[in-house]
């Protein structure tokens, strides 16, 4: 039986495996979604003993309906929900308290206050971030100061912190490796991305003890092994990346200048800087996109909140559909005369606003306004919030940023929105066959260091665009429509 490489994608709403064969080609899904966790206004908690069953169950799944024997899966590969928090007791396994999640805003006040200090600068330009509760920091600080006597076994060596593929290597490996790669450890507020360490005098202020912090590693590297009960052999763990950055490296934009924008529950777009971190002037993040061979690449990051979280609502919450993939078909139907704008702000503004108190708002209602215009309103905000980060990014980056954009994630299928988006940013919109980039990138870095797939450069040159949208609005309608969104956002902030 020929070689196969297992993925798994732990996302915010659901855990996925991927079973790929050697020529990247996808041979089995799992996926499972699990529970929310909504405890107080603006808080969003993980199981992660969920989260930890979800990710087997997917994997054996996976594994199953590929006919997998265990001993031809020759590398496992991880990419997860980036800067999520979790702490657990080294000695026993067990998570001390629930996993406090990327959007969770509860440290809002904590972050104002080190912001009051002057603070901001120092931590951006060590980290890249910016002082917002999006981080881990701060959420690693809130569990030592509220979780009943977690400070003091912290102090004494006996917990241990990690974003969800830290989590999952330690489990994975029967509590035997306590890593993770550059590109989560670049989401934590706590991570120097220019000495690739961590930072002494952010741990300090933040009163993180260095003891609760992972080995951070390459993308493609030894993260040890998963032990045989798991799924009936020792497997290498040998890639690791946070999902944005994986889904980077599976759409193979290796080069500088070159962007991807992934739509899941939020939106995450990250244009390649090369062997230089660029600093935005414009509350842009800069990042580690991958490292290779000890050598980070990096990347600026536009980080939106909600985007295909706004369709759920839309589904769930106002019932106005049935499928996500219904909003295009209502969408079409919207009055092209109506100007209702969504501004989606439900766990407040990311970038370039960084706005975390901020909560959603609909303009310009009228007696005619039907479903159909506010789905049509919905989809449009994630292209309007898309197009305020390539502002930003070509204020940053000048006319570099002019760029085709790939897309990915579940919410690019919808061709309404990616024409939408095309004719919005006035700009190329391309999009691969293959809308799981994320697993694909994981498989791709496990691939490599388990000596299976070739170097960068020649992976790609197997990427293929199944469509490529073409801004067909004219400059008029464009500029309109843009500014009816930015008057209504000032709206919101004012
Ligand atoms: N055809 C579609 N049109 C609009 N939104 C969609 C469509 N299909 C999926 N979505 C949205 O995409 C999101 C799922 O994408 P996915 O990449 O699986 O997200 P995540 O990894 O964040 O869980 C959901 O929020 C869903 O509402
Ligand atoms: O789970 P996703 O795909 O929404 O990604 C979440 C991001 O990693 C948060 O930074």
């Amino acid at each position: 039986m020929a070689d196969l490489i297992l993925a798994i994608d732990q996302g915010t709403t659901s855990s996925r495996a991927i079973v790929f064969d050697t020529s990247l080609k996808p041979v089995a899904v799992g996926q499972q979604e699990f529970k929310q966790f909504y405890p107080r206004s603006g808080w969003v908690e993980h199981d992660p003993e969920e989260i930890w069953s979800s990710v087997l169950a997917t994997c054996r799944s996976a594994l199953r309906k590929a006919r997998a024997k265990p001993s031809t899966v020759k590398a496992i590969g991880i990419t997860n929900q980036r800067e999520t928090v979790v702490i657990w007791n080294r000695r026993t396994g067990k998570p001390i308290h629930k996993a406090i999640v990327w959007q969770d805003r509860r440290t809002a006040a904590f972050c104002a206050a080190l912001k009051e200090k002057g603070l901001e600068p120092l931590f951006s330009k060590k980290t890249g971030l910016l002082l917002d509760p999006y981080f881990s920091g701060s959420k690693i600080a809130w569990l030592l100061d509220n979780v009943k006597g977690a400070r003091q076994l912290a102090e004494r060596g006996e917990l241990a912190f990690g974003t969800i593929d830290c989590f999952l290597i330690w489990r994975l490996t029967g509590g035997k490796v306590h890593a993770t790669d550059a590109t989560n450890a670049s989401r934590t507020l706590l991570y120097n991305i220019h000495t690739g360490a961590w930072d002494e005098e952010l741990l300090r202020i933040l009163g993180v003890p260095r003891s609760l912090l992972p080995d951070v590693r390459d993308c493609a590297a030894d993260f040890g092994h998963s032990v045989a009960e798991h799924f009936g052999a020792t497997i290498p763990i040998c890639g690791v990346a946070g999902d944005q950055q994986a889904a980077t490296i599976g759409q193979a934009c290796f080069e500088p200048g070159m962007m991807k924008a992934t739509y899941g529950t939020g939106c995450f777009a990250l244009f390649n800087t090369g062997p230089k971190a660029v600093m935005s002037h414009n509350r842009l993040l800069t990042t580690i996109a991958y490292q290779l061979d000890g050598k980070p690449t990096y990347a600026l990051e536009g980080a939106i909140f909600v985007a295909g979280a706004a369709v759920q609502w839309l589904r769930d919450g106002l019932k106005l559909v049935k499928t996500a993939g219904e909003t295009g078909k209502l969408a079409e139907r919207a009055d092209p005369n109506q100007s209702v704008y969504l501004v989606p702000a439900f766990v407040g503004l990311g970038a370039p606003y960084w706005n975390a108190e901020a909560r959603g708002a609909v303009f310009g209602l009228t007696r005619a306004t039907t479903a159909a215009e506010l789905a049509r309103a919905t989809l449009e905000s994630v292209c309007y919030q898309t197009r305020d980060m390539l502002e930003a990014m070509r204020k940053d980056v000048g006319d570099a940023g002019r760029t085709v954009l790939r897309v990915d994630g579940g919410m690019s299928a919808s061709d309404w929105t990616m024409q939408y988006l095309a004719d919005i940013l006035d700009a190329p919109v391309d999009r691969p066959p293959i809308l799981e980039t994320t697993a694909l990138g994981a498989a791709y870095l496990a691939g490599l260091q388990a000596g299976l797939l070739p170097e960068p450069g020649r992976f790609a040159k197997t990427w293929r665009k199944q469509k490529r949208f073409t801004p067909k609005m004219n400059a008029r309608l464009r500029d309109a429509r843009y500014a009816g969104w930015t008057n209504a956002v000032r709206k919101l902030l004012a």
